[in-house]
């Protein structure tokens, strides 16, 4: 009976526990710890105390158990669908007001991106996507939004040893970092880079020269993931992957980092899991990939290459007299595995989307060939800073792309701090997460006309088409925590697509089914896709097919 009156405070105590919870959230380990050790001074209570036998005291301690943790649960849950939850305003679906798990569940479906269309199409452009969370697409928002606020709580989600530039949710932390990650993207490290990007798109034109013979079938998308790894590897590090020379990813690096960006979109949902995920024997991705490429040799490596040289991303960033900030191991360890993911797998997808769109479209196709050919003189001249401003269509063709398969197709996620803030005269209260989806605002009909077409034409300046709005347009996100690799991204693109249409006439490769492609389009936090498969035939220079 005394027992009976047990499960009745513990539901007494699941209620009223809640306010101090959403207050001062305990961690997963910390919660687990004190629920155990509460139960064993119930059981020694019961049992020295009252007398009762151990083993029915153990029977009404888990009763208690199940009767706290179901009353917290629906204490929670009446609270976030309730008329007095900060967000009760914002609509959106019922599972999304109860758990960040529902949306965990269309990221790991790869689908996200095409139900927050769906979503801002039923509720409108203000959409509670979590418990605390809201997706806004309103294009004029983007501005207050992403220079007030910074990184949220998603960033943390997944265990790493330490954080890097992309993962701290310290503003001042990374302002003081920027100093030196400014200095490795200077204009004149730019302009080194592409020379980077050039010596290898060189050695890429020959490769396939070789393997495009009889007119089979490459994987194009294959060939651009390598080629940016090995971009991002010289940058970065001043050599390191040969994966264009190896044919393959042979040490996997592009299937871990896959993995570790499916794994921080879902986690970065739920990142109190990171307490429990930590506690398992085998580590995340993201620190196998930390630890299997970067921990210790490949840090001191370039750090020794490029004493004195300053060549390379990670190099800059290491060196005392970039400034501001003195990089840990870990912290260059961290820096250096986000780079690679940073810098190659999105300038491949947005490579791929754009050549998918130009191969598929005879007239786009045809008309950056000739301006690409006068630019470069029929092939004969390498693509450098000043060619690029000759090339209008081509730098139209990129937006077009960026507009349709943004490489980061969520909006990033900010957060409103303890204080809450003002965004376009409504208050977002504290401790909220908001994020203007990207891709929906892109592919949005009042943001831009016939929005699911590649009209590359949209962004040349003689263009009347209508609507067409700038603001709306964000594929490298915007304020603190903009891309800051966006100029070389650019530029690599150009340079890539200019090479390959120069040294090759392409189109889809027998039996592809571009409808069958597109739709393979799954959103993981990044793009996992079909292989793009195509024909190349090499051309001389100066125009004709060999
Ligand atoms: C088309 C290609 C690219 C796109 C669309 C893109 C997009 C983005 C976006 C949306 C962000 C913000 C992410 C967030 O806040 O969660 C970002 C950040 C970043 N990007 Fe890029 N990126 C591209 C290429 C690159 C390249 C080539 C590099 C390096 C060479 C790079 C380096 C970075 C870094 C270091 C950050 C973090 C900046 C910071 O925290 O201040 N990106 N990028």
């Amino acid at each position: 009976m005394v027992l009976s009156k047990l499960a009745l405070y513990a539901c007494i105590a699941g209620i009223s526990s809640h306010p101090i919870i959403r207050r001062a959230e305990p961690t997963v380990p910390a919660f687990v710890i004190t629920l155990v050790l509460s139960g064993v001074m119930i059981i020694l209570a019961s049992w020295a105390v009252v007398g009762t036998e151990v083993k029915t005291a153990v029977y009404h301690t888990i009763e208690a158990f199940l009767s706290f943790l179901l009353s917290l649960a629906g204490t929670v849950v009446l609270y976030r669908l309730s008329p007095w939850h900060p967000l009760a305003k914002y609509p959106g679906p019922t599972s999304a007001k109860i758990t960040k798990w529902w949306m965990a569940i269309w990221i790991a479906k790869g689908n996200r991106h095409l139900k927050l269309q769906e979503l801002h199409g039923t509720y409108g452009p203000w959409v509670r996507i979590g418990p605390n969370e809201i997706s806004v697409n309103v294009p004029d928002a983007i501005k207050p939004i992403y220079s007030q606020m910074f990184r949220a709580p998603f960033y943390q989600g997944a265990p790493q040893d330490a954080d890097a530039l992309i993962t701290t949710t310290d503003r001042d932390e990374h302002a003081r970092r920027l100093v030196a990650w400014n200095k490795a993207f200077s204009n004149e490290m730019v302009q080194i880079y592409r020379g980077f990007a050039q010596t290898r798109l060189d050695q890429l034109v020959d490769i396939l020269k070789q393997k495009a013979v009889n007119g089979k079938n490459i994987s194009l998308s294959h060939w651009i993931s390598l080629w940016a790894m090995d971009v991002m590897g010289d940058m970065a590090f001043s050599g390191g992957f040969e994966t264009m020379a190896a044919g393959r990813d042979s040490e996997g690096w592009m299937e871990v980092l896959s993995m570790g960006v499916l794994f921080v979109g879902i986690l970065g949902q739920v990142p109190w899991m990171k307490d429990v995920i930590a506690l398992l024997p085998q580590p995340g991705p993201i620190i196998t990939f930390q630890k299997a490429c970067f921990s210790g040799e490949k840090v001191k490596e370039t750090k020794a290459k490029s004493a004195g040289m300053k060549k390379d991303i990670l190099g800059i960033i290491q060196d005392e007299e970039s400034g501001g900030y003195h990089l840990s191991a870990k912290e260059a360890s961290a820096d250096a595995s986000f780079i690679v993911v940073a810098g190659s797998d999105t300038i491949a997808q947005a490579l791929m989307a754009l050549l998918r769109y130009i191969i598929g479209n005879g007239d786009a196709m045809n008309q950056l060939r000739a301006e690409i050919s006068e630019a470069t003189d029929g092939g004969t001249v390498d693509v450098d800073a000043a060619t690029l401003t000759r090339l209008p269509y081509l730098d139209a063709c990129v937006q077009e792309a960026l507009r349709l398969v943004p490489p980061v197709p969520a909006g990033p996620p900010r957060y409103s701090g303890d204080h809450g803030c003002e965004v376009l005269g409504r208050f977002i209260p504290p401790h909220t997460t908001v994020a203007c989806p990207i891709f929906t605002l892109h592919r949005d009909r009042n943001n831009f006309a016939r929005p699911d077409e590649f009209i590359p034409e949209r962004w040349l300046q003689s263009s009347n088409i209508q609507p067409h709005s700038r603001d709306a347009y964000v594929p490298f996100s915007y304020g603190s925590g903009v891309c800051i690799g966006k100029q070389v991204a650019l530029q690599n693109m150009k340079l890539f697509t200019a090479g390959l249409l120069n040294s090759f006439d392409l189109s889809f490769g027998e039996g592809f089914d571009v409808a069958k492609y597109d739709a393979s389009y799954k959103e993981h936090n990044l793009w996992l896709h079909d292989s793009l498969e195509v024909r190349l035939v090499g051309r001389v220079n100066g125009g004709g097919s060999i």
